[in-house]
Order: C-alpha cells, then sequence, then structure tokens
C-alpha cells in the first residue's frame, strides 16, 4: 500500500511489513419455572451469583472457585461429532480431549453440546443465569466466554481455564452513523476488537488455550501451539500461551500484516515465522507441520475456537434484554466467524431463550471474495480464488477453510453476501471514524455491505442492524494515515481530513481557524 507523505516515521525495525440487561436488584435466588426444574436424581443446577461475603485476604480468585465448587461436578457434555452429518447415519463421535481437526471423511468437525441436559432448564433459567454473571470477576465467570462456560466447554475445570476475561465488550448505538449516512435509527455496533489483543479472535482462544492447558496437565502430546494468521490470531494465540506458559507458534505471510499486528506476538514470546507466501499458503503449511509434529493447530479449522466466538451472538441477544436483532453482519475471511455467530444465535432459539434469529450477512473485500462468487452462482460449486491485496488485509484469504460451515450459516439464517471494493470500504471506514468510531478495514467492509443493502431497500430504515467490529482500529492506523494523506492509488478519498500545516504566528492560525469556524457555522 502506498506509503505517507503527510504522517511518516522512522520505520521501527527491520521486520517491517509492506504493505445486560442491568442487574435485577436481589433477583435470586431464580425460580425455574415447572419445567426447568431439574429431577431429584439431577446434581444441583449451576447457581446464579449472589452477593457473598469478602474472600479471605490469602485466597485468590481461582482459590475462592475451587473452594466453591470443590466435587467439580458436571452435568453437560459436549463432543466433536462431523459437522452437519445425518444423526441418524452418522455414529462418529470424539471426545474434546482428543486431538482431533477433521473427520474420518475428511470433513470438517463441529461441537456438538448434549442439548437434551441443556434443556433440562428453560430459556428463563439460561437468560437469568447468563445475566447474574456480567460484569463480576468471580471466576471465570467475569470473562463473557466463560460466563456461558455450561454451552461452551461444559467439563474443564475452572483451574484449567486461561482468560483474561474477554468478552462483555461494547454493543456501541452507532446514533450519528445510522442517522447521518443511512437513515437509520437503530444501527448498532458490537466492537468485538476492544479486546485484550484487539480482535474477536480472543474469545475462542480463551477457550483453544484453555482446552490445550487441560491436556498438557493430561499429560497429552502437545508440546506447543500453532496458527497460521493474517495478524490477530497469532495475537491472540500468543497472549494466551503466554499468560499460560505455553509455546506458541506463529506463521505469518511476510509483508502482509500490519506492524502492531506483527509486534503483538514478537512481544509475547511467541516463535514467529514469516514465510514468503499468503495466508492460504501459511494455512496449507501449518496444517502438514502439525500433522507430523506435537503442536496443537489454532485456527478455527479447529471447532473448539467457534465454540468461544460463538458468545458473541448470545451476548448481543443479551445486551439487547434478549430481544432479537432483525441483521448481524459479519466481515468474513476463512469463515468461521460467521458460523460461530450462526450457533449462538441457534443455540439460544433452541433453548427457548429467545424465539428467533437474526438474518445473516456476511461481507467480503472485493479483493478476496470466494465465498460472494459462491453465492451469486446460486450455491453451485464452490471455487477457491488467488486472494488480492486489500487494505482488509485480515481477510485476504481465497480459500476459506471453513467454507462449507458458512455456507450452513448462511442458508439457514435467510443470509445474504455481499462485497466491497477497496474505495467503498475506505470510505464506510473514513465516514464511520468521522462519527466518532475508530474502525478497522474490515468494520469499512461490513458497514459497506449494510450501506448496499439499505440503498436498495432490502435493510429498512428502522430494522435492528448489529455490525460486527472485529478488530480494533488502532492496528490499522497505516491505512488510515494512507486515507487521509490522499496517498492511494486510484482511490479519491473522498472523506480525507489531513492535518493543515500553517506558519507558527498568530496571525496565519487566526486566519486558518477563522476559515474552518465560519465554513462550521449552522446555517439558520
Ligand atoms: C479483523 C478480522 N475481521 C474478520 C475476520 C474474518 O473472520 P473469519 O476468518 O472467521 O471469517 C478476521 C480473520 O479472518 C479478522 O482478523
Ligand atoms: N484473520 C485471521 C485468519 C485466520 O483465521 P482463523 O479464524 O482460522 O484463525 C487471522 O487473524 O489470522
Amino acid at each position: 500500500m502506498a506509503s505517507s507523505s503527510l504522517f511518516q516515521s522512522p520505520p521501527l525495525f527491520s521486520l517491517q511489513p509492506k504493505t445486560h440487561t442491568p442487574l435485577k436488584p436481589h433477583f435470586f435466588a431464580i425460580k425455574a419455572s415447572a419445567q426447568s426444574t431439574p429431577s431429584a436424581s439431577q446434581p444441583t443446577p449451576p447457581q446464579p451469583i449472589v452477593s457473598k461475603p469478602r474472600r479471605p485476604a490469602d485466597e485468590n480468585i481461582r482459590d475462592e472457585a475451587r473452594r466453591n465448587n470443590p466435587t467439580h461436578s458436571h452435568r453437560f457434555s459436549a463432543k466433536y461429532v462431523p459437522f452437519n452429518a445425518d444423526p441418524s447415519s452418522s455414529t462418529e463421535s470424539y471426545s474434546l480431549d482428543e486431538i482431533v481437526y477433521r473427520s474420518q471423511s475428511g470433513g470438517l468437525l463441529d461441537v456438538q453440546h448434549d442439548m437434551d441436559a441443556l434443556k433440562n432448564y428453560d430459556g428463563k433459567y439460561w437468560r437469568d443465569l447468563f445475566d447474574s454473571r456480567v460484569g463480576k470477576t468471580t471466576w471465570p465467570y467475569g470473562s463473557g466466554v466463560w460466563s456461558k462456560k455450561e454451552w461452551v466447554l461444559p467439563e474443564i475445570d475452572s483451574d484449567d481455564i486461561v482468560s483474561a476475561f474477554e468478552g462483555n465488550s461494547n454493543l456501541f448505538w452507532a446514533e450519528r452513523f445510522g442517522k447521518q449516512f443511512l437513515g437509520m435509527s437503530e444501527l448498532w455496533v458490537k466492537h468485538c476488537g476492544i479486546s485484550h489483543t484487539g480482535s474477536f479472535k480472543d474469545l475462542g482462544m480463551t477457550v483453544l488455550v484453555s482446552q490445550v492447558n487441560r491436556l498438557r496437565k493430561m499429560n497429552r502430546p502437545v508440546v506447543g501451539v500453532g496458527c497460521a494468521s493474517t495478524g490477530d490470531t497469532s495475537a491472540a494465540l500468543s497472549a494466551y500461551c503466554a499468560s499460560a506458559g505455553i509455546p506458541s507458534i506463529v506463521f505469518l505471510p511476510a509483508n502482509r500484516i500490519s506492524i502492531a499486528q506483527l509486534v503483538q506476538p514478537i512481544a509475547n514470546g511467541a516463535f514467529v515465522l514469516s514465510l514468503d507466501t499468503d495466508f492460504d499458503g501459511c494455512m496449507h503449511l501449518i496444517r502438514e507441520v502439525t500433522s507430523e509434529l506435537p503442536i496443537y493447530l489454532a485456527n478455527s479449522l479447529n471447532s473448539l475456537r467457534l465454540e468461544g466466538q460463538k458468545t458473541a451472538a448470545i451476548e448481543i441477544l443479551q445486551q439487547f434484554d434478549w430481544e432479537v436483532p432483525d441483521w448481524v453482519i459479519v466481515p468474513g475471511g476463512n469463515l468461521g466467524n460467521i458460523y460461530a455467530f450462526y450457533k449462538g444465535f441457534h443455540m439460544c432459539k433452541e433453548l427457548g431463550l429467545v424465539d428467533r434469529i437474526p438474518r445473516l450477512v456476511c461481507a467480503q473485500a472485493a479483493n478476496a471474495n470466494p465465498l460472494y462468487l459462491h453465492y451469486k452462482s446460486g450455491w453451485k460449486e464452490f471455487k477457491s480464488i488467488k486472494a488480492n491485496t486489500t487494505f482488509a488485509s485480515a481477510i485476504q484469504i481465497g480459500d476459506p477453510v471453513s467454507i462449507d460451515r458458512a455456507v450452513y450459516a448462511l442458508k439457514n439464517s435467510n443470509g445474504i453476501v455481499e462485497e466491497a471494493t477497496e474505495e467503498e470500504l475506505m470510505d464506510a471506514m473514513a465516514q464511520a471514524d468521522s462519527t466518532g468510531m475508530f474502525i478497522c478495514p474490515h468494520t469499512g467492509v461490513a458497514l459497506t455491505a449494510l450501506i448496499k443493502l439499505r440503498k436498495s431497500g432490502v435493510i429498512g430504515p428502522t430494522d435492528r442492524t448489529v455490525v460486527v467490529s472485529t478488530a480494533h482500529g488502532l492496528k490499522f492506523t497505516q491505512s488510515k494515515i494512507d486515507y487521509h494523506s490522499k496517498d492511494i492509488k486510484d482511490i479519491a478519498c473522498r472523506f480525507a481530513n489531513p492535518p493543515v500545516h500553517v506558519k507558527a504566528d498568530f496571525g496565519s492560525v487566526m486566519d486558518v481557524l477563522k476559515k474552518y469556524l465560519l465554513s462550521k457555522a449552522p446555517k439558520y
């Protein structure tokens, strides 16, 4: 991408890339309805958090969790099954303690929960339980992911969990952007990037690294954890591994990720391989390597990751007080996240927390749009592509591993796929930023999809719409610098706001300011 003339700074080092509801006062103990009353043979259900005496000074939150749950009894369970297999004909399944990423036929796997056990409790029970855990420091429920532990990894011991209290991210009412650019009153942005390592990947990585922590304690052959990455998976993996003292190995496409993303695994002590290939090449290599070496695969091919990521969908419902939005728009690359959102919404419907699911939109960069092409062809045969460079660099993926999951999610949610050109995504990002956000280019892709669907009337002015913002804008400052410098070939940068160089004297400054204030004065 173009380098800036207005914002130049010296290179850092040689590895430079080129390119809830509010808690109801004392609403516990919850009374489960008749349907949700557990039978006498069942152990006590998970209890909502009630106000409690302060723990002893020499006890930490892990010790406290251990004391409160000494038997570690579990009544819920989950296992791997082949993705979308017909339950009447497939008996293939694996314990989550096995190291397996693919089914016998080579297809994807899915984590299947014991839904009958979860259905012993009604929707109100689950809503109240999840609501009771928001905003607490009780281990591990202070995490937006682990506050839904029974639906995520029900059998893991809380002691094995590696968490940075991720999740519970801001659902931002984009009032001005909605009104000014879209004539919409109910536009919301789920800021998944306001997170420990700056992207939604933390939601999945806490689950995966926790399970690895458990496997290592069980003496399973896992020396390290590895991933291929466009920058966010690697940041999350290295941070969670560093926190647990587990070696991490990351394969990055050389010169294709931002400096901010590159420095994250370096700082967290990962073993970083910069490879002269694109993400799809790195993905291919990490799959080969993890089948030979005791390195656990951390990409979303591993269905454990999606169990954490699905909690963002549950959180959206929770933040709307369990009212279902009409649309949820997700930028897609390797395509695990769109399925994770579907799965979260679908579980909430199946378990009676809500009565429907939103329509999903997956948004891709036009330069890396294999799903879009597949959708436009009427879901005929899928063809991977060679993805071109895009400012939305984290979704520069041509051969997405979760294509089948994405198609399933879209077909079952009456979903839509849209695409965004480089100019569209950069303009959308600049426009959103100008209303007080600071989004990443991938969120610009999702906003472009929204703009298009509003223009065509598919999304109505009062439709409650959630745009999923997947990474923090601060990871992608170079793209913003290029845009505001009007330094991008073939892009007009219509919303650029470059700094004004002024002579450092009172008169010059006053002249410039008067001109500016006149242009901004309200016209009565
Ligand atoms: C910032 C960002 N947004 C969106 C995506 C797309 O997510 P997925 O690969 O699950 O489709 C990724 C990673 O691919 C990402 O890093
Ligand atoms: N954007 C991702 C690409 C890999 O996706 P994953 O969800 O399969 O790990 C990244 O940041 O690496």
